[in-house]
């Protein structure tokens, strides 16, 4: 991959990472952000671990290998749970997957952790996943959250299916993907206003219920 590529990718994702901060998407540091530059072999840029991801900086990205290893000499250390990236990409045809932490998210999981999955059906905004039929159904699958990343990331390996855009991990997130920053960006946002909405609903329609 080209150095202009490299640098285009960067931008694209920082230009992402800014709007979701805008919305307050990284709480305490939380959050991760990643995009694929290189297929075979695979290699992408994922948020540095731990930084305050409101901010842009330099140091914001690290080049990461098919092992989820820095792929060139540096300081910085690539995302804690680059691993989930790393899956994503061998999994599917994602370029750019995307973990932010929101109440929503948050109470979402644990709400429905029991049924292992969370589903919409009849809301507008599941066409943002091309689900176009009237009876279309969009399903999120729940998984746990075990503090070993390599643990955690083989769950999530586990829900990765044709039909299944992003997956909420309990009491911890969410990881959503897409085949550009574009696509990525647009699920992540459809998933938080369908959790919103589904969580409004309950609050002030079905009194919590
Ligand atoms: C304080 S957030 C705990 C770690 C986490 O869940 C997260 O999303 C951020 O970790 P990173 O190493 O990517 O900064
Ligand atoms: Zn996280």
């Amino acid at each position: 991959m080209k150095t202009i590529d490299l640098k285009a990718r960067w931008q694209e994702l920082a230009d992402v990472k800014d709007v979701l901060g805008a919305r307050g998407w990284f709480p305490g540091t939380s959050g991760n952000l990643s995009i694929k530059v290189s297929d075979d072999p695979l290699e992408f840029l994922v948020t540095a671990s731990g930084k305050d991801k409101y901010k842009r900086t330099d140091e914001d990205f690290v080049l990461v290998n098919q092992h989820s290893q820095p792929a060139e000499d540096t300081q910085l250390k690539p995302s804690a749970e680059t691993l989930l990236h790393q899956k994503v990409y061998e999994l599917t045809d994602a370029g750019c997957s995307l973990h932010v932490h929101t109440v929503s998210n948050n109470v979402m999981s644990e709400l429905y952790a029991k049924k292992g999955e969370v589903t919409f059906q009849g809301q507008e905004l599941i066409k943002a996943f091309n689900l176009w039929e009237e009876d279309a159904v969009l399903r999120v699958p729940i998984i746990e959250n075990p503090a070993h990343i390599p643990d955690l990331a083989n769950l999530l390996a586990e829900k990765i299916d044709d039909n299944v855009f992003g997956v909420l991990i309990k009491n911890h997130g969410i990881t959503v993907w897409g085949r550009n920053a574009f696509e990525a960006k647009k699920h992540l946002e459809a998933f938080e206003f369908l959790f919103e909405s589904h969580l409004a609903f309950r609050i002030h329609i079905q009194g919590g219920r």
